[in-house]
This record gives structure tokens, sequence and C-alpha cells, in this order.
């Protein structure tokens, strides 16, 4: 098993490139399954959830391949089967998004349901009851969601009473083929919703309202080949900008699209970060120590989830007190306990960690839980005072392309080891 060695101390310096964004090319390289020709897609992060996911769609009979370093074409006409099995289902949650694209094509889905991960019980009711809204018949046996339809989805009004990406993702894919125009209330508003809609639309999808928290999507009868470059990873560029505010560092991120980062940059200048930007890079200066920064995670424009775990990193080595407080998934704090090991004086009540910047971190071994939890315990490891082992780094490798390249390439000293 891989781990990374981490001699902390190095302010980070330098320039980096941001790669494509995990959580936008997942949804979009499964849209392919809703063409009947070819689609392209550029700017695909290589990644283990990546690989999982062309793997799962190529087991349908597709042919996926890599035409370049990181492009990927799908060629979906001739489908096989539509059964997701459970082997690959558990490792990656979002392969429960092959459910509306199979079922509005071919009427008919088998998807191992995901079982419960690390950060929550995640469970998928949503995108359920959504289907089962177009007219599909849905029945959950023996650990599956079997899914069927006679002809095409028909068109509905959806309303979620919880905001969620991948319900939203989903069921935009399927009213995409749908039969008559489905519009979906309390959608997710995320960038990765603009992406996949415009990929969509690419394809001769009728998709209005992404990026707002109405969608009405009119269906087609038939979706054809595209050629789409995926959006900069905000979660990767977030975690390279607090990784540099941690270490007091001077870093510019290029490739990347400031604007889907709204939040974090907020709290970054209220940090005492100098944030500078331009269409398609963002650089970040910090002088001195970080100051403590209160945290309410929430659905997008809010702060998001997925950067939470960074900024408890910046947190216990900031100056001051602080509160985040975590209000999407239930138990998205694995990091504290580890963090703690490291000299961090932070304590959970409910859903909030408070926490008191401590003046050093000392490295310790320490074990990697989730994505991106790893992703703090890298950055902790980056400022403590002797060697930090992160163990588990296969999370890590889930999210971010090659990382101990980039941080080395921004002077940090860290190397992937095998224990
Ligand atoms: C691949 C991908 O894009 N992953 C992202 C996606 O995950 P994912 O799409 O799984 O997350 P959701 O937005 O669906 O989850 C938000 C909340 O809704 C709940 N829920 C969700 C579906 C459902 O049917 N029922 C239900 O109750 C979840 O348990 C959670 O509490 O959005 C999350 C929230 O921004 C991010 O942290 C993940 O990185
Ligand atoms: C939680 C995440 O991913 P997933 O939804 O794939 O588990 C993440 O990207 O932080």
């Amino acid at each position: 098993m891989d781990a990374f060695k981490i001699n902390g101390g190095n302010p980070l310096k330098g320039e980096v490139t941001i790669s494509g964004a995990k959580n936008a090319a997942l949804p979009i390289l499964f849209s392919a399954l809703l063409s009947q020709t070819p689609i392209r897609i550029s700017n695909v992060p290589r990644l283990r959830d990546i690989e999982t996911t062309n793997k799962l769609i190529a087991q349908f009979g597709a042919d996926v391949h890599w035409a370049d370093d990181n492009d990927v074409v799908i060629d979906a006409s001739n489908i096989e089967h539509c059964l997701a099995p459970y082997d690959l289902v558990k490792t990656m949650r979002a392969s429960i998004l092959v459910l509306g694209p199979l079922l509005a094509r071919f009427g008919h889905a088998e998807v191992s349901l995901p079982g419960g991960c690390a950060i929550g019980a995640r469970p998928v009711d949503l995108h359920i009851q959504g289907l089962k809204a177009m007219g599909a018949t849905i029945e959950v046996d023996n650990g599956y969601i079997k899914a069927t339809n006679e002809g095409r989805l028909k068109g509905a009004n959806i309303f979620m009473d919880v905001v969620s990406v991948g319900a939203t993702e989903n069921l935009m894919m399927a009213a995409a083929l749908a039969d008559g125009v489905t519009v979906i209330e309390n959608a997710a508003r995320e960038p990765e919703i603009v992406d996949l809609a415009n990929c969509l639309n690419g394809m001769g999808a009728k998709v209005e309202g992404a990026g707002t928290d109405t969608l009405t999507i009119t269906g087609v009868e038939a979706l054809n080949g595209e050629h789409h470059s995926v959006m900069p990873d905000r979660i990767e560029t977030g975690t390279y900008l607090v990784a540099a505010a941690v270490t007091q560092g001077d870093i510019k991120c290029l490739k990347a699209d400031p604007h889907a980062l709204d939040a974090v940059i907020a709290k970054l200048q209220e940090a005492g970060a100098q944030v500078d930007f331009g269409d398609d890079w963002i650089s970040l200066k910090m002088e001195g120590r970080p100051k403590a920064v209160n945290i309410r995670t929430a659905p997008h424009p809010a702060f998001p989830t997925d950067m939470q775990a960074q900024f408890v990193a910046l947190n216990v080595v900031a100056e001051g007190t602080a509160k985040t407080t975590e209000t999407i998934f239930e138990n998205r704090f694995m990091h504290v306990p580890e963090l703690q090991r490291m000299g961090a004086n932070i304590s959970l009540e409910g859903n909030t960690a408070i926490s008191t910047g401590v003046d050093q971190l000392t490295g310790a071994q320490v074990m990697a839980t989730d994505l991106r939890a790893s992703a703090s315990l890298v950055i902790a490891g980056l400022v403590a005072t002797t060697e930090t082992q992160v163990d588990r780094i296969y999370h890590i490798d889930r999210g971010y392309q090659k990382i101990e390249d980039k941080l080395q390439g921004l002077g940090a000293d860290i190397v992937r080891i095998s224990v």
C-alpha cells in the first residue's frame, strides 16, 4: 500500500497546473451512455475514479479508450447489457449516475446500491423518487436497484426536498431523452451541473436553467456525439491555495476557474491571504500566519463541503479560535482525530469542530480515511516540524492527479513510498 512521507516547513512557491474536475468529468463520461454516436471528452483528469468509470462503461459493451493524455473517446452505440455490478459500484458512489442514462435510453437498468461510505450514509432515494415520477417502475431487490420503463420516460415536475448534486445530474440526464418537459425544482446549482448541462446541450439536449435552482429539460428523441472539454477542478485548486496559505507561500494556479471559487476565495481573504485572479488563473500570497476563519458548509454557492477538511487544517495552525460546521454529510470529520495526533487543539461538538490554532504541529504517522480528509493531512504535514507519514493514500488517488509531483513542483518535500 502506498503512503506519503512529508517533511514540512517549505513555503509553497511557483506555478501549478490544475487538472479537469473529477466531479464534472464523472457525470460527463456517464452521459456518453445517452449518445448513439461517439463522444470525445477532453481535459479528463487521470485518476482512479476515472479509471473505475471507464471500466464500468466498458463492461456494458461500450468502446472506451484514451485518445490522448487527457482525452477519452466513448462509443456507446452498441450496449450489450445494463447491469452495473456491486464490485465496481462499491468502489465509487458516483456509479449510481448510470441509472438515469441507461433507463432513459434502453428502458431498463440494474444498478447495485452503492452502500454507505466513510463520510455518511448517502442514500439514493431522491434519484429513485425522481425516476419514478417520470414513470419508471423501480424495485430494490437483493441490494440492486431494478428499474424498468415501457417506451420513453415521461417529463415530470420534480421537487427535491434535499439539494443533491448527484440526483440533479441523474434526473437531468434521464430527462434529456424523456417524452415531454421535466422541471426540477430545488436543483443543485454547482458549477459541475452547468458543465454537464453544457455537454448535454452539445449532444442535442434542451436543458435550460443550469446554475439556478430550477432546471427545465425538454426531452428529445436521440442524442449524438459531442466534443466537450471538462471544467477545471475547483476543489483541487482550492486545496493548493489552502496549502499555500498554510505554508505562508506564494503560488499561481494555471488553467483554473476562479469564478467557481467565490466562497473559498472570500474565506482565504478573511484569513489574510492576498488573492489575485484573471480569466483562467488564480494566485495566492500569504505573509505571516493565517487568521482562523469560521466555516459553514452548504450547497453551492455557499462554502463547499469538499473544502471543509482543508480549511480545518488551516484553522489548526491559524491565529485564533474558529468554528467549522459541516451541514452536508453527517460524518465528515475523520481528519479531526488524526490532526489531534499531530498536536492540533481541536474538539468536536455535534457537527461543529472548534479549534484554536497552535504555533506548530508535529509530524506523526496518520491515516487517510476519505478523499478530502487525506488532503487535509497532507496540508498539515506540509507545516509540521517533523516528518509525517500519511497512510492509505489510495483515497487521495481517487481525486488528485499526481498530487506529489505537483507539490514537489511547488517546493514541498513529499515522496510516495510503499509500506
Ligand atoms: C462525484 C461527485 O460529484 N461528488 C460530490 C457530490 O456527491 P453526491 O452527489 O453524492 O452528494 P449529494 O449532493 O447528493 O448529497 C448532498 C446531501 O443529500 C443527501 N442525499 C443525496 C441523495 C439522495 O438521494 N438522498 C439524500 O438524502 C446526502 O446524503 C447528502 O447529505 O456532491 C457532494 C456535495 O456537494 C460532494 O461532496 C461530492 O464530492
Ligand atoms: C466526496 C467526494 O467524492 P465522491 O462523491 O465521489 O465520494 C469528493 O470529491 O470530495
